[in-house]
């Protein structure tokens, strides 16, 4: 799979073993930064992993802050984004299965990086399920949402 990961500087170690950690398990991945831990704005990479998401250059977005909720509701902005918090491997893997999650975002002052890891593996094994039509009718009804509020850029 394709990944695109980013962290502010508060979450730049822990961005730094996941990218050796999704690598390792087999995936490309696009590291689009901070490069170390000077002070940054979370904005700026949320931004970054969206974008690489609505062109398509990847399917997947994982992105780091200190608590998760800047990047989350950052990059949430943003159309086709579907960023959830996850801090337990349940979340991670039930947020795509039910909710087509397509951005997994944690804390790294919130998760260890063991836990951080398998919140991670469980996220990428996860695929929406499209067996279950109660999913498809509720994610229709966000993106009905998106093009309300959105309708110049939702597509
Ligand atoms: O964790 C966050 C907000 O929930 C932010 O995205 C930042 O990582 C955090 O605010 C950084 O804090 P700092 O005091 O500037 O290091």
């Amino acid at each position: 799979m394709r990944i695109a990961i980013a962290a502010d500087h508060a979450g730049f170690a822990l961005k730094e073993q996941i990218r050796e950690f999704v690598a390792g398990l087999g995936h490309y991945v696009r590291d689009l930064g901070a490069h170390d831990e000077s002070p940054s704005d979370y904005s700026d990479y949320a931004e970054l992993v969206g974008a690489q998401l609505m062109k398509g250059a990847v399917s997947h977005g994982i992105l780091i802050c200190g608590s998760g909720i800047g990047v989350c509701i950052a990059v949430n902005k943003m159309p086709g984004i579907r960023a959830g918090i996850c801090h337990d491997t349940y979340s991670a893997h039930q947020g795509v299965e039910h909710d087509d999650m397509n951005v997994l975002v944690m804390g790294s002052r919130i998760v260890g990086s063991a836990l951080a890891s398998d919140i991670v593996k469980a996220y990428l094994g996860a695929t929406f399920d499209t067996s279950q039509e109660r999913f498809a009718r509720r994610l229709n009804k966000v993106r009905a949402i998106e093009q309300t509020y959105m309708p110049s850029v939702a597509k």
